[in-house]
């Protein structure tokens, strides 16, 4: 009897940073020309690029990232966190001077202080008459795989050679917004399929207010009309939600931690996440509880690699919450929306001119059908 064929998955490649973070705990800042004696000090792998990509390979789905690394102590961090991660690391280039780090001054009252160091992030080659900084080989791979995850910790050059690769090769990519926050290339944002701000990132880029769910699904829809299909909104405790083009939006909430240690890289446990469902073919409010709990895993654990989860380990939780058990907690969503919609002024949903969600969509119960009112849109849970 043959055996039945092999599938292949399409890989996961993360294009972005790695970075050393180097963490001293400090009772306050130092004068100029004094030295001051640290509480603590503890140097920890990390890097959105890098975190990234050890939560795909974590999540068991096959995860190549491009990158690069300096000639020092700090890229053997990176390479062996990512290794025992399960990142394949063909595409992790070498180059003079320092491996990109990063040193974050902790200060009582939560209050941080940080002095980035670019080091080989940043020191891409310049794109020279047209010819590309990725070799032939990096090249196929975006071409040929399931999904592409930028951030912006790397020359926004960079991002936008890999996304319009990409896109040309009908291979979706993400763009998770955070990084540095200079203003956002157009080019860029034309050539993304889903770009995933929090909601600091979103009013920074928009110019507009993001405090209430309707201001959210305002400024998603201005990002919108700069040619993105999809925004992806991380909302901390809170949730996301997601705006597509042309569909009801749809929200996720947080899957709520009984004990939140350190919310280190619940962003990128997020992001990361959805996209490996995504790639899997989950439907989108799958996707996105699944990326909830992955995150609301992360955040029980100090660290940001440290913290990201197993695929079992995301099973069950969600096992443990299945979507119907959700609904308490989804209703209660709506109902905080409601209060903090003002029924007095027209919302700036339904003030602007572009293509405005029409309706929201709440993941998931198959025996709750009928429709509630919210923001003057139309609440419509969906059967999954
Ligand atoms: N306290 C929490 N409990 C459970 N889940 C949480 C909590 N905080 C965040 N999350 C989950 O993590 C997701 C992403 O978090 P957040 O919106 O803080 O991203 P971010 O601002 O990009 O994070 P960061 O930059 O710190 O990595 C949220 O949508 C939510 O699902």
């Amino acid at each position: 009897m043959s055996s039945p064929p092999r599938i292949i998955q399409p890989p996961l490649v993360v294009v972005g940073s790695a970075n050393a973070d180097i963490y001293v705990e400090i009772d306050r800042l130092p004068k100029e020309g004094e030295t001051l004696a640290a509480n603590n000090g503890q140097t920890l792998p990390g890097g959105k690029g890098a975190n990234q990509a050890a939560c795909a390979a974590r999540l068991n789905y096959p995860t190549y990232f491009i990158g690069q690394v300096g000639k020092d102590n700090f890229a053997n961090l990176i390479r062996d966190s990512l290794q025992s991660s399960g990142v394949k690391l063909d595409y992790l280039g070498t180059v003079a001077g320092p491996t990109g780090h990063a040193i974050v001054m902790l200060q009582p009252g939560g209050n941080n202080s940080i002095i980035i160091v670019g080091g080989a992030n940043v020191s891409w080659p310049r794109l020279d008459g047209g010819i590309s900084r990725l070799n032939e080989k990096a090249q196929q791979l975006i071409r040929r795989a399931g999904a592409v995850i930028l951030q912006r910790e790397v020359p926004d050059s960079l991002n936008i050679e890999v996304a319009k690769i990409a896109k040309v090769s009908n291979v979706p990519v993400v763009l998770d917004a955070g990084g540095i926050d200079s203003p956002m290339p157009p080019e860029l944002l034309k050539n993304v399929t889903i770009f995933s701000p929090n909601e600091t990132e979103l009013a920074r880029l928009t110019g507009m207010p993001t405090d209430t769910t309707e201001e959210v699904l305002a400024a998603a829809a201005k990002v919108q009309l700069l040619g993105v299909q999809q925004v992806l909104v991380k909302l901390g405790e809170k949730g996301s939600i997601l705006v597509n083009k042309d569909e009801p939006p749809i929200v996720q909430p947080a899957i709520m931690a009984p004990y939140v240690v350190d919310t280190t890289g619940a962003g990128d446990t997020f992001t990361a996440a959805y996209t490996v469902a995504l790639i899997e073919k989950q439907p989108p409010a799958e996707a996105l509880r699944f990326a909830a709990a992955a995150a609301s895993i992360c955040v029980r654990t100090k660290g940001a690699i440290p913290s990201m989860p197993d695929r079992r380990a995301v099973s069950q939780l969600l096992e443990e919450h299945p979507a119907k058990e959700m609904k308490k907690v989804i209703a209660k969503f709506i109902e905080q929306v409601n209060i903090s919609g003002s029924d007095e002024a027209e919302s700036p949903t339904k003030r602007s001119n572009v293509n405005s969600p029409k309706k929201v969509r709440f993941h998931d119960f198959e025996d709750e059908q009928k429709e509630k009112s919210i923001l003057g849109q139309s609440v419509q849970p969906v059967s999954m």
